[in-house]
């Protein structure tokens, strides 16, 4: 732990509950219409609309506790990780990857907490192109094109007025009045407008609605905030509907296992731990697991559902033998390039300490507080490798105003779980000094990983398989992604401040001429980062799909009454970040479920 990080750690142990959240249910009963297991971005939604049926009642099971003040300010969010609001994942090493981190592991942070990853996330509100949704459609996945959601992706938001609301596409594609709050944030320092001059001079267009058809540009972020603070799944979806008699939650409560009749295969409740004590309750119609990308895999397999030869391995009796925790796909990137600038006019850790930051964004909502995680605008682009390169972005740069030398507290390079001495040895010597980064993340991976089971014990976290860069073609593209961010500091806009890479090389890369193509493509193995957009390990899939989990209702192949509603149902990653995605997948459950039961 930093200071700062042990007294976010603990306030969260000691801060009362925010006056509006949720109650924790005193004791959970015997049975309800339906369990939902997790409230994260998936879950919090699930929960709200299946309790908008009065004659429904809903238990909603979260292993987290609440959120409070530390974790609604946008700029902290490295802090969180690492403290009890984060599952605390690390992968297994795979060679050639994560090489400058603590025993070459990739982190891998999960919320753990009301509201899920919402809370720990950077609250970039993206949503992918409408390929990528026709493209699940062509897949088998009847009711998923791009116009099956763009309804749903409208339902839940609230788009604050500002620069995309007044376009004149924005009704078609924007929602106002819905639940989930999203802006662009109206602080800037002044290389957010450089960044946008740059991608002028580079022929894009700036501003773009890169949630539109047309994506391709340098635009600002939009982000999941409300007056500059953050609006996760809990504050958004469950908050509102605190006074809702039919919803029961129960906070720091861990399910342990889906409970299935061997016979019928039915899905009939869950069992769970609580103060220590296991107890299980019973659904009525269905068991709903919005347990992430993760966590529902790990449930499902220890309930008997998943790969039959690992099942027995492990020693769960099989169920349902299905490919779980197969197809794991993540935006892998690689955010080690740091740009030194000659002017003050970047985010260093130690200059916004200043209290006058702090009463500015707890007045005013203002200020450099609220730069969702520290990222201020964005370009998607196309590199020569993108095959429909000109509505398809293949390639996205996140723009940082601030950067790994400003990291003076060291927050930023312990959120990558990076090394002391790699840090060091290529950022130590410029700690302190004005910097920008901007980071390439590959938006179409065909790289892939895999979730198993560590053990039969519920409490043993998942084994992780990253995958990353298991296809060369990834690391290739990245490298294109590499070299447009450096054409980026070459600009005017950019010259202006004397932008200069800096360019240390990394360790264990030494012996590649630094700068080539072999030396970005072997940093890519060092310093692997990734915007965790883990998805697709409980596949969605038509009948058809050898490898499918669920079925294009969400409903778990082979078991009756469960059905999965997170991010980890996606059959094919969107090139977005995808937490405006799981609010989708979540609206458009609940209205499947709705059709289902009620005639
Ligand atoms: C650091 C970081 C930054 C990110 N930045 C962005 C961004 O800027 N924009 C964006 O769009 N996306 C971002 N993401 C990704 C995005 O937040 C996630 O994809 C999304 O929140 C996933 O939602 P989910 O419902 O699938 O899972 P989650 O939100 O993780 O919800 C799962 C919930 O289930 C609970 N749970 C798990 N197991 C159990 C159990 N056994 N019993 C009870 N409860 C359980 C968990 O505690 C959790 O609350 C980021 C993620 C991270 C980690």
């Amino acid at each position: 732990y930093t200071v700062f990080q042990a007294v976010v750690e603990y306030y969260r142990m000691v801060a009362p509950e925010p006056v509006d959240a949720v109650p924790d249910a005193p004791y959970v009963g015997r049975q309800y219409d339906f369990i939902v297991v997790g409230a994260g971005s998936g879950g919090s939604v699930v929960a709200n609309r299946l309790t908008e049926v009065a004659g429904w009642t809903v238990l909603l099971i979260e292993a987290g506790g609440e959120e409070n003040a530390m974790t609604d300010v946008p700029l902290l969010v490295s802090y969180l990780i690492g403290t009890g609001y984060d599952w605390g994942y690390r992968t297994e090493p795979q060679d050639g990857v994560c090489g400058a981190m603590d025993d070459r592991k990739c982190r891998w942070p999960r919320g753990k907490v009301m509201g899920g990853t919402s809370v720990l996330n950077y609250m970039m509100y993206t949503r992918g192109v409408p390929e990528d949704y026709d493209r699940w459609a062509r897949l088998g996945n009847v009711g998923w094109s791009y116009a099956d959601v763009l309804p749903y992706f409208k339902k839940s938001e609230d788009l604050a007025d500002g620069r995309v609301a007044a376009s004149p596409e924005a009704a078609h594609l924007h929602g106002r009045g819905g639940y989930l709050k999203v802006q662009e944030p109206s602080w800037k320092t002044p290389l957010g407008p450089a960044f946008l001059r740059a991608g002028r001079e580079l022929g894009y267009e700036t501003p773009v609605d890169y949630n539109g058809p047309r994506p391709l540009g340098f635009s600002y972020v939009l982000a999941t905030t409300d007056h500059g603070s953050r609006c996760s799944a809990s504050k958004a979806f469950l908050r509102p509907i605190r006074h809702r008699p039919n919803l029961t939650v129960a906070k720091r409560t861990t399910v342990t296992k889906v409970l299935i009749e061997p016979g019928t295969k039915r899905a009939y409740g869950v069992r769970f731990v609580r103060n220590r004590r296991t107890s299980l309750v019973y659904a009525r119609k269905e068991v709903i697991l919005c347990a992430g990308v993760f966590n529902s895999p790990q449930l499902l397999m220890l309930s008997g559902v998943g790969p039959a030869e690992h099942l027995a391995n492990v020693g769960v009796p099989v169920v349902s033998d299905l490919r779980v925790g197969y197809n794991l796909q993540d935006h892998v990137s690689m955010a080690g390039l740091v740009f030194l600038v000659n002017q003050s006019v970047t985010i260093v850790e130690s200059r916004y300490r200043n209290p006058r930051y702090l009463v500015q964004y707890a007045l005013a909502g203002d200020g450099p507080l609220t730069v969702p995680g520290g990222a201020e605008a964005v370009a998607f682009t196309a590199t020569r490798y993108a095959t429909n390169g000109s509505v398809v972005p293949d390639m996205e740069l996140v723009f940082g105003p601030g950067a790994l030398t400003g990291d003076t507290g060291g927050s930023l390079h312990r959120l990558f779980g990076m090394r002391e001495d790699f840090y060091e040895q290529v950022y130590g010597g410029f700690r302190g000094r004005d910097a920008w980064g901007l980071v390439p993340i590959l938006l179409r991976p065909r790289s892939r990983g895999r979730v198993m089971l560590r053990s039969a014990n519920p409490f043993h976290a998942p084994l992780l398989f990253p995958g990353y860069l298991s296809d060369t073609h990834d690391r290739d593209v990245l490298v294109e992604g590499i070299k447009q961010a450096i054409a980026v500091s070459k600009t005017q806009a950019f010259q202006k401040y004397g932008s200069t890479l800096l360019s240390v090389p990394f360790p264990g890369c030494e012996h590649e001429t630094f700068g080539s193509d072999e030396y970005w493509g072997c940093s890519i193995g060092q310093l692997t980062t990734n915007l965790h957009h883990q998805v697709g390990t409980c596949k969605m899939g038509p009948a058809s799909d050898p490898d499918a989990v669920v079925d294009p209702k969400l409903r778990v192949r082979g078991v009756k009454g469960l059905r999965v509603v997170d991010a980890s149902i996606m059959p094919l990653i969107p090139g977005g970040h995808t937490n405006a995605m799981t609010f989708m997948i979540g609206e458009k459950a609940a209205d499947m479920i709705k059709e289902n039961w009620i005639k």
